[in-house]
């Protein structure tokens, strides 16, 4: 059984690492740690780092990082991804020096090649998270897959990695917002059925609302593509806004998700598939929403489409 503290990093590929850490920076308003050659890493909070960036020929999503919620777990955490034949591979300890974290295994995601990490104890830093801009994010809060291959993600997802399900959408599932259980946040993870596999986008939690009415500003000032918001979700009755990174990658900012409890928590509900599910004021996405960024394999290739 897989209990996690949260999803803690995602690994991001760009094409140009400078314009990005300029972007993640001091538009997104993450604080830059460290480079080390071709990798940048930043962080939102006391953690070493909560979004890594590397150089790369494609742009896209190359790794998602959980933290396990006790390091006491992690050698059956092994084992059972093991007997579950995802032949998980247990770093050494330059590479987890190098990442600043204690124990850490990988694995791909065998529908969609994905690499995901599950570690403990990665090292906190001295000084609280500190804002470049003054916009103050508080988390990674989730990762969003479009898959041609939905139900078969799905049923991985929710019963080989334990997410729970919080609300799904459609008569026919076209929509699921999964948790990372008994992390309380109404999805980590969510999946939508399309015609590729690839990145939707990634979300990063914001402390206030102020922080999303002053990013529309920002944005504007710093002529960044605002694909949709601010807006209300139905499913987690966040407050959002998506703008597009400099890849053209869809990110998000989400304030005042529902929280659940570990225990009774209450049922998933099946959603209409309307727009007014996904805003509740009435906001059209726009054509460039969730439309880049590839699922990218560790080893070099681009996962087929
Ligand atoms: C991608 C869509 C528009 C979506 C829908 C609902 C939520 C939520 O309830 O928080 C999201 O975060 C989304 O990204
Ligand atoms: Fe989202």
């Amino acid at each position: 059984m897989i209990r996690y503290k949260k999803l803690g990093y995602a690994v991001l590929c760009v094409t140009d690492l400078d314009k990005s850490i300029d972007f993640y920076t001091n538009i997104v308003g993450m604080q830059f740690v460290e480079r080390v050659g071709e990798t940048a890493y930043l962080r939102t909070s006391h953690d070493h780092h909560n979004l890594i960036l590397e150089q790369a020929p494609e742009a896209g999503l190359k790794r998602v990082g959980f933290e396990l919620e006790k390091a006491s777990q992690f050698q059956d955490v092994f084992n059972y991804l093991e007997e579950k034949g995802l032949n998980p591979r247990e770093l050494s300890a330059k590479e987890t020096q190098e990442l600043a974290q204690g124990r850490t295994l990988r694995f791909k995601d065998p529908l969609l090649g994905v690499t995901y990490e599950m570690y403990v104890e990665m090292m906190q830093m001295g000084t609280a998270y500190k804002p470049t801009n003054g916009l103050e994010i508080e988390c990674l809060l989730h990762v969003v897959y479009e898959t041609n291959q939905f139900d078969e993600v799905y049923d991985f997802l929710v019963n080989t990695m334990n997410m729970a399900v919080s609300d799904i959408q459609g008569r026919e599932m076209a929509w699921a917002w999964l948790r990372v259980w008994p992390n309380p946040y109404h999805h980590s993870f969510a999946i939508t059925k399309g015609p590729e596999n690839k990145l939707n986008h990634i979300a990063y939690k914001v402390k206030s609302i102020d922080d999303i009415g002053k990013q529309v500003n920002v944005l504007k000032n710093h002529d960044v593509k605002i694909h949709l918001g601010p807006g209300r979700h139905h499913p987690s009755g966040s407050v959002f806004l998506y703008f597009a990174d400099p890849d053209g990658l869809t990110l998000e900012y989400s304030q005042g998700m529902e929280e659940f409890p570990e225990e009774n928590p209450r049922e998933p509900r099946r959603l209409e598939p309307s727009l007014l599910t996904l805003d509740e004021w009435g906001g059209q996405p726009g054509k460039d929403f969730g439309k880049y960024g590839k699922l990218i394999v560790e080893d070099g290739e681009v996962v087929p489409q």
